[in-house]
């Protein structure tokens, strides 16, 4: 497809913080950490070009070629859900990826929602924002991380029970609500410099719970879903809603040093704490608090090195209610 109208955009889709403890597959909230998509499109009508370059995160590990990138990959699968069979030329792409991959930060949600919204504007095809949603969710099956990359905030999400005939097309697959999160506290991210495919941490989950554990993470879900928005924050409070026993403890295998960093560090020691868990499927810690950023990222890294772990580092972020755009330039 020849573009002769020529266009010049940015889209831009933040990182993700998703389940926080107790809510796996529920709860995520986006970051002050954007992937940016700088595209010109069209203008030379003799010019089939394609052209994609990245900087950042990932930009020597991930294919370029538009049928294997996840990005184009998303964008083509818009495209062609709305009967339009490949992206149009000349095409040029500049990927900026801050995002560390498979590092429990929501970087393929983010490469997901912003490949949708390319898809997307290419076709100007003018899709809601809860469709462009439905659109990732076929590609990410977790609404966690997509929800909170393209809506922003603190969010909670439910997939809509769907059946065979609904999956023939792209059905309304998803439900979310924005929650209130108490902008005094900021996410310290601590990175060790190891991955972990969320595909593989998935896959070492049981596939049936005890009653009493499924229990236990919906009591702590429901009181933390409020807690995170209260001001002044109550650690207590905060710190005993955030434990889990759906993912993290299964998870332990692929993250040494997971059960220590996660039982160690506490508010009775560091004062501005007010929870850690996983972020994400990991190997990132999430810790919140409102001060004391570098000695709790400080304690984590010292355990992460006791357990064989040298390189990491860490990051102070804001949930950021601003969520994916695209705008013209
Ligand atoms: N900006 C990007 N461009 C292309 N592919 C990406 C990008 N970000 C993530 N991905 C793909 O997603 C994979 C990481 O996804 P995942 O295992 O879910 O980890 P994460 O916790 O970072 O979301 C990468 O290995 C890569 O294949
Ligand atoms: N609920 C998912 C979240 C995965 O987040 P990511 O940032 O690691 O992709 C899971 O825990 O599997």
């Amino acid at each position: 497809m020849t573009s002769t109208t020529s266009r010049h955009f940015r889209i831009s889709a933040p990182a993700s913080t998703a389940n926080i403890g107790p809510g796996f597959d529920v709860l995520g909230a986006s970051l002050s950490l954007y992937l940016t998509l700088d595209v010109h499109v069209g203008g030379d009508s003799n010019s089939q070009d394609f052209e994609m370059t990245y900087s950042g995160e990932g930009a020597k590990d991930v294919p370029l070629t538009p049928e294997h990138n996840l990005i184009t990959k998303a964008a083509l699968y818009v495209l062609s859900a709305n009967g339009i069979q490949q992206l149009p030329r000349p095409l040029k792409i500049h990927v900026d990826n801050p995002i560390p991959l498979g590092r429990g930060l929501g970087s393929s949600g983010a490469a997901v929602v912003a490949g949708i919204l390319l898809g997307d504007a290419l076709g100007q095809l003018k899709l809601s924002r809860s469709r462009l949603l439905d659109y990732c969710l076929m590609i990410e099956r977790h609404p966690d991380n997509v929800a909170a990359a393209l809506v922003g905030g603190f969010v909670a999400s439910y997939l809509r029970e769907l059946s065979p005939e609904d999956m023939e097309g792209i059905p309304e697959s998803e439900s979310l609500l924005e929650l209130g999160w108490n902008k005094n506290i900021k996410c310290i991210a601590i990175v060790p410099q190891f991955k972990v495919a969320t595909a593989e941490a998935r896959s070492v989950l049981p596939s049936s719970y005890q009653r009493q554990d499924v229990i236990f993470n919906f009591q702590r879900l429901a009181v933390l879903t409020t807690a995170l928005g209260q001001n002044p924050p109550d650690s207590d409070l905060i710190y005993n809603a955030m434990q889990d026993k759906v993912h993290q403890p299964y998870r332990k295998t692929l993250i040494p040093g997971l059960p220590e960093v996660l039982s160690s560090i506490t508010p009775e020691k560091y004062d501005g704490l007010l929870g850690i868990c996983l972020s994400g499927a990991g190997p990132t810690i999430l810790a919140l608090a409102t001060k004391n950023f570098d000695a709790i990222a400080n304690a984590a890294q010292a355990v992460f090195k006791e357990h064989g772990i040298q390189d990491s580092f860490y990051k102070v972020l804001d949930v950021v209610e601003d969520g994916s755009t695209c705008v013209d330039l």
